[in-house]
C-alpha cells in the first residue's frame, strides 16, 4: 500500500488506529480454546469487530512463531483475513547481515504479503536495504517505549546527535520517506516533538498508548503532520478489554472510542 492510499484510508475512515494482534493463547477467552487454531478464531472476531475503526493492523510475529508451524498457519489464515485495503505489519524487529535480512524480507514480503515489516537497526546500512522493495514499507526503530529505551537510545554520538538521531538521520539518507516509518514510543513524553524535528515528513508508528499509559493527545500534539505520519498502535488494551463471551464486543467498543477521539484530534490539526 502506498503513502497516499493509507492517508486516504485514515481520511475515510477519520482514525489512525492500529490494533495489535498479540495473541495469546493464555490470555484469549477459554471457550475459543475448543476450536481447532484458537489464535485465527480470536483474531477473525477481533478484525470483524474492529475493522470499521482500524487502519492497519500488526501481529507481533513473537506470538506466533513461540507456537511453532501452527503458529505460522495463524498468522497466514490471519493474514489473508486483514482487509485488503487495511494496511498490515508484521512486528518482527528484524535486521542482520545482508544475505539473512534478504532471507526476512523474503518470509515477510514474498511468502506472507505484508506491506511493512518493522526493523532494529543496530547493524546499519546493509542490515537495512534487503528490505527497500517497491511498494513496501520498512518501519525502524527510532525511540522505543520501554525502560531500556534509555539504555542506548539516548546517548549522545561524536557528532552531538543522540543514538536515536542518528538512526533516523542515516536511514533517512538511504530510503525514501515515502516508504520509512519510524516507531516512537507514546511513553517518550516531550522526545516525540524532537523526533519529529529530525523526522519532518515520515509517518510514525507509535506504540504505547493504553497498557503502557501514553497520551494519545500528547501524541498527535507532538507528531501529527499534514498528512497525518501517525499509526497508533494498542495491543492488549482493545483485544484484552474483556476475556469473556464478550470479548469482541468489547474490542469494538474500545477501538471506537479511540477512533472517536483521533476523530476530534484529526480535526483539530487541520488533517480532515
Ligand atoms: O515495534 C513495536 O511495535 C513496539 C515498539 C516499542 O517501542 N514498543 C512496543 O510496545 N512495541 C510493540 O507494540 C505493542 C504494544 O502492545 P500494548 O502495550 O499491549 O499496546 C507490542 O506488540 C510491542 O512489541
Amino acid at each position: 500500500m502506498n503513502r497516499s492510499e493509507l492517508v486516504d484510508q485514515i481520511k475515510t475512515k477519520r482514525s489512525f488506529l492500529c490494533v495489535g494482534l498479540d495473541t495469546d493463547l493464555e490470555k484469549i477467552p477459554k471457550h475459543l480454546l475448543e476450536y481447532d487454531d484458537p489464535i485465527f478464531e480470536f483474531n477473525k472476531r477481533i478484525i470483524d469487530a474492529t475493522k470499521d475503526y482500524a487502519v492497519a493492523y500488526k501481529p507481533n510475529i513473537a506470538f506466533y512463531e513461540s507456537q511453532g508451524p501452527k503458529g505460522w498457519e495463524s498468522l497466514r489464515k490471519t493474514l489473508d483475513y486483514i482487509p485488503e485495503n487495511i494496511f498490515t505489519i508484521a512486528d518482527a524487529k528484524r535486521g542482520d547481515i545482508g544475505n539473512t535480512s534478504a532471507m526476512y524480507a523474503k518470509t515477510f514480503f514474498d511468502h506472507y504479503n505484508f506491506d511493512s515489516i518493522t526493523i532494529a537497526p543496530y547493524m546499519g546500512h546493509d542490515s537495512v536495504e534487503p528490505f527497500k522493495k517497491e511498494g513496501k514499507w520498512t518501519i525502524v526503530l527510532a525511540l522505543t517505549s520501554n525502560p531500556g529505551a534509555n539504555d542506548f537510545q539516548l546517548l549522545k554520538t561524536e557528532s552531538g546527535n543522540r543514538v536515536f538521531e542518528e538512526v533516523i538521520e542515516k536511514n533517512r539518507q538511504w530510503s525514501d520517506p515515502d516508504q520509512l516509518m519510524f516507531v516512537v514510543g507514546a511513553t517518550r513524553g516531550e522526545l516525540i516533538g524532537e523526533v519529529r524535528k529530525a523526522a519532518p515528513d515520515n509517518f510514525f508508528l507509535v506504540p504505547g498508548v493504553g497498557k503502557q499509559g501514553g497520551s494519545l493527545e500528547d501524541v498527535a500534539k507532538l507528531g501529527m503532520i499534514e498528512d497525518c505520519g501517525l499509526l497508533v498502535n494498542s495491543s492488549r488494551g482493545i483485544i484484552y478489554a474483556s476475556n469473556q463471551k464478550d470479548f469482541a464486543e468489547k474490542a469494538s467498543e474500545k477501538a471506537a472510542a479511540i477512533q472517536a477521539e483521533m476523530s476530534t484530534l484529526l480535526e483539530r490539526f487541520n488533517v480532515c
